[in-house]
């Protein structure tokens, strides 16, 4: 890398929001890209972009740090050999059509494809595989949306080591950086000077499909968290009766707090933003119709499969879900009977401040359940996940990156076989103490009608972990019942079977 010949280090596939921004810092760390897209525009507008920044930041660099490719048989015979290439293309089919091509194209065995996509992590296994004999597979999965891919992501890579001992100094030189003494993030924003003190947000992860599965995660945690800042916002402006303008002042102080994240930030900022049309809060003309591209809802269906309770996650897919449903809603909102929604004569202060203990416990339920979720595929795919050094590159670049994670990574720095978050003393503790505020705020948007569907089930999460007896006795009663599905009993050693003769003589059987 950084060679001496006329050769670039790095091509770079796919010139969107991601792929253009990746390239830009690659240049910045002075490693030299050949850039490709299918629509020449984003091609061009990508070496313009070099162009300008260059002239405009980098006066002494008269040479072009990024070589714009008509095809990928050009972009290859560009390449230092064996050649890297970063594919940022929308993740399912145009990954492997991009493969597909690099290997018309001429790609040899010894070159790096690395799949920076949103790529489902059951595919990069099977692409892995399935690329074996034409080039080495490789993947990291991105996090930072284009600000991050411009000036520091946090990176998640996972493959053959091979290919990763090639590229790291790259993703060290690219990645967000973190004051190694406060945990928190060292941040620049300006071309042609990228950060480079600090820890790099970047760890290998383990093999094939694992980073993405870590990716994966993140995103079902970031649902989570955004749907618990929606939640809070909608208790605040319907039930207290605050414009989102005072929201936002709310979240300004919660922010300065244990609640200190990047998307209580920007939610802030979302909430201050007057509509260029009219001059009312955007928020208020923002349609109130969520999207979603997919990976909170893989998180809530290996959750599922695997038997690892993830319920608030997964209520933040289905939030985005229902939100969708907007006729539907509307229809209802005539016809179904309720409260009224505002909370009446109620101290707004001190709500304020339960609700901000809501939130942190919420949140700290939520992140069990993520990191719960990672221990487990990770047992089940023998993949050795090391959760401090995940919690650290979380600590900057990526959309969930929050002062809390530093808590996280000295959780599992004590212990890295934590089975939950929750039994982490710090957290255990600081829940203790708070908990009865969230019973407040989820007791208070109940009776009021406000639904809050991340930060009540959350809550059940908790409360269920601090149940030693749940009524799945019950439930195994009636299974047997029906179906003869028998049970084990407590008197009784794990693993004998027991059915009783319902319908017959009510003796009991060892089965
Ligand atoms: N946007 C974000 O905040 C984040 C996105 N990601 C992930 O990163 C990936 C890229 O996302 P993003 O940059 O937003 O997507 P964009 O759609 O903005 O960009 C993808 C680009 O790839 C091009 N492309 C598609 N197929 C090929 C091909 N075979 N050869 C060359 N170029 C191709 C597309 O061209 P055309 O439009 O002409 O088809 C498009 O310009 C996705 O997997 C996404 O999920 C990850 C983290 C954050
Ligand atoms: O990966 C990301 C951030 O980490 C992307 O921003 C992701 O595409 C957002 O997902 P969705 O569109 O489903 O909200």
């Amino acid at each position: 890398m950084n060679n001496q010949s006329n050769l670039f280090d790095i091509g770079v596939i796919g010139l969107g929001v991601m792929g253009k921004n990746l390239a830009l810092n690659i240049a910045d760390n002075q490693y030299r890209v050949a850039a490709f897209d299918l629509d020449e525009i984003k091609v061009q507008d990508t070496v313009n972009q070099e162009k300008l920044e260059r002239q405009q930041y980098l006066k002494q660099i008269t040479e072009p740090r990024i070589l714009g490719c008509n095809n990928l048989s050009e972009m290859l015979s560009k390449l230092e050999k064996p050649r890297v290439l970063l594919l940022s293309v929308p993740a399912g089919a145009p990954v492997g059509g991009a493969c597909q091509s690099l290997i018309d194209a001429g790609i040899e065995s010894d070159d790096i494809v690395i799949d920076t996509g949103n790529s489902l992590w059951t595919d990069t296994v099977e692409r892995e595989q399935r690329y074996a004999d034409d080039f080495l597979f490789f993947s990291c999965a991105v996090s930072g949306g284009e600000v991050g891919a411009r000036f520091g992501p946090s990176l998640m890579p996972s493959g053959s080591l091979k290919a990763w001992n090639r590229i790291e100094p790259i993703w060290q030189a690219i990645a967000a950086k973190v004051d190694a003494k406060t945990g928190l993030p060292i941040e620049r924003f300006e071309p042609g000077n990228p950060v480079k003190e600090g820890e790099p947000c970047t760890t290998y992860i383990g093999p094939a499909g694992s980073g993405h599965y870590v990716k994966m995660v993140h995103n079902g945690i970031e649902y989570a968290d955004m749907q618990l800042i929606c939640e809070a916002y909608q208790l605040l402006n319907q039930g207290l009766g605050l414009t989102p303008s005072e929201v936002a002042d709310v979240f300004e102080r919660w922010d300065q707090g244990s609640l200190n994240s990047y998307l209580m930030q920007i939610s802030a900022k979302v909430l201050k933003q007057a509509d260029p049309l009219t001059g009312a809060p955007l928020v208020e003309m923002i349609l109130d119709k969520a999207g979603q591209k997919g990976t909170g809802l893989w998180t809530a269906v290996s959750s599922l499969q695997i038997g690892c309770p993830a319920p608030t996650i997964a209520e933040a897919v289905y939030a985005r879900a229902l939100s969708t449903q907007k006729t539907q809603r509307q229809q209802l909102s005539q016809q179904l009977s309720g409260p009224s929604k505002a909370l009446g004569n109620i101290d707004k202060q001190a709500f304020i401040e339960q609700l901000e203990s809501a939130l942190y416990c919420a949140k700290v339920s939520c992140y069990a359940q993520g990191f719960q979720l990672m221990a487990m595929q990770a047992k089940e795919q023998g993949w050795q996940l090391d959760f401090a050094e995940i919690a650290k590159i979380w600590r900057a670049g990526c959309i969930i990156r929050a002062t809390f994670l530093q808590s996280i990574t000295e959780a599992y720095q004590q212990d890295s076989s934590l089975e939950n978050l929750l039994l982490a003393e710090a957290f255990s503790k600081a829940l203790s103490v708070k908990q009865q505020d969230w019973r407040v705020a989820v007791s208070t948007a109940v009776l009021s009608g406000i639904p809050a569907p991340c930060i009540s089930s959350a809550l059940a999460y908790y409360d269920s972990y601090r149940c030693e007896t749940l009524p799945a006795s019950l439930l195994q009663g009636q299974r047997d019942f029906f179906g003869a599905h028998t049970f084990e009993r407590i008197d009784k050693p794990a693993g004998e079977k027991f059915h009783l003769n319902w319908s017959g003589d009510l003796s009991l059987i060892k089965v």
